[in-house]
């Protein structure tokens, strides 16, 4: 492809990836590595775009949840290879799911099961997750996502933090993104 095609490609379907530079890495939280704000950042704010790799549900069932990448998956529906076009074969049967490994700052953001900052949404006709902030945060917050009532790790915050009554609740603030 010549350098004018390649750069009119870019132009026209190329998907942009944004990352707010209103944010840092800190390596020594209880959380582990951790994303804060440097600065105040506006609710609503695209933060960060990853792109996702989805894995084969058996790969991930056999092999990757027997790593610590497995701490790092987000759940994604799973389209069996060559369905995608016998829609009528989805009918017949159960909806199937699978799991996704994100890659960028996506993996970074640590969980908060009340305190949770930042939304994120699946878009899964280009296999990105987008990151948007729910509120105006201030300078020093740290970036949290929920990762919902199942988690494989005991929550730091718990002991500060009663559980939620209502997971519904939470679930519908992070709909909000849409
Ligand atoms: C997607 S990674 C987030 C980045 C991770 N902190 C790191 O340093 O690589 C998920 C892991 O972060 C840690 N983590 C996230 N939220 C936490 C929380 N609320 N309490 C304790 N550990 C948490 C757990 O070790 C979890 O397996």
């Amino acid at each position: 492809m010549s350098v004018t095609a390649q750069e009119q490609k870019i132009k026209v379907e190329g998907i942009p990836l944004k990352r707010s530079e209103r944010m840092v890495l800190i390596m020594d939280t209880p959380k582990g590595r951790g994303i804060f704000a440097s600065k105040d950042i506006p609710a609503r704010t695209v933060l960060e775009i990853s792109p996702v790799l989805v894995l084969d549900p058996v790969q991930n069932e056999e092999h990757v949840k027997r790593t610590e990448l497995y701490n790092y998956m987000y759940n994604w529906p799973y389209t069996p290879p060559g369905d995608e076009n016998s829609p009528e074969l989805h009918s017949t049967k159960p909806p199937s799911t699978t799991q996704a490994v994100i890659f960028g700052l996506g993996s970074m953001f640590n969980h908060s099961a009340l305190h949770q900052n930042v939304g994120w949404e699946r878009d899964l006709k280009n296999l990105l997750v987008t990151f948007i902030t729910l509120r105006d945060i201030e300078a020093g917050e740290e970036l949290c996502i929920s990762y919902g009532p199942r988690l494989t790790f005991k929550d730091c915050d718990a002991d500060r933090e009663p559980p939620p009554d209502d997971w519904t609740e939470l679930q519908s603030i992070i709909d909000l993104i849409d």
